[in-house]
């Protein structure tokens, strides 16, 4: 992980916040013993804890993996939370250090500053740009409808479509992000080096 994450304040509250989580449970293991409690409203508040503290562990690690390549994560971030939302399925590659040209099949040049307004016009549904990935380098969005990599690799504890297979394809032969969010389910993720991670952005 980027050094520059140990000083990160979003560390400091996500450390905070889990530890509230321990205290809630270790609450409901001691009301367990008491016959006269019951424990079903504490695991929903349990369970909203667990997704703010999910939540902000995905910003976190955005912002470790992204901030020292563009100011934009903010934006990025954004922009997935409401494509999520609206089920607007999504591949957008981030370039770090390596270069990503012997690994793409170059889409359309788009060339502009990266807002999140335009990064969700991009994938509107039936757009002329929706398919594939948009690329971004810097603070720029420098083209969409990018063809990556697939991945070779037979992932057996969950089937993986195309989309979800080309964001780890690319992860593994290069430094980039890939981040997907599925037009099935709205979920969004990541790819890095290889690994596909859940990336709660609510
Ligand atoms: N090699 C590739 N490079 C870039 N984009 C790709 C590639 N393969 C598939 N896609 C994109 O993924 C879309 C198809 O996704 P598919 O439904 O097969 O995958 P999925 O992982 O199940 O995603 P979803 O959960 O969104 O359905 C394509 O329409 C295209 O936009």
């Amino acid at each position: 992980m980027d050094s520059q994450c140990d000083f990160n304040p979003l560390k400091e509250e996500l450390k905070s916040q889990l530890q509230r989580i321990i205290q809630r449970m270790q609450q409901s293991l001691q009301e367990l013993e008491q016959d006269d409690q019951c424990l079903l409203n504490e695991f929903e508040q349990l369970s909203e804890e667990v997704s703010r503290a999910e939540s902000l562990a995905a910003s976190f690690y955005l912002k470790c993996y992204l901030s020292s390549y563009t100011d934009k994560y903010n934006d990025i971030s954004h922009c997935v939370r409401n494509l999520s939302q609206r089920r607007h399925g999504a591949l957008i590659v981030v370039r770090r250090e390596d270069p990503l040209e012997p690994f793409i099949t170059p889409g359309v040049p788009i060339r502009a500053n990266l807002s999140h307004s335009l990064l969700e016009s991009v994938f509107v549904p039936g757009g002329p740009l929706h398919d594939g990935a948009v690329l971004i380098e810097g603070d720029e969005i420098v083209s969409a409808a990018n063809v990556l990599p697939l991945t070779t690799t037979v992932v057996t504890e969950k089937k993986l479509g195309t989309r979800h297979r080309a964001a780890l394809g690319l992860s593994e032969r290069c430094d980039a992000l890939v981040i997907v969010v599925s037009e099935e389910t709205g979920r969004a993720s990541f790819s890095l080096n290889g690994n596909l991670f859940a990336f709660a952005v609510r």
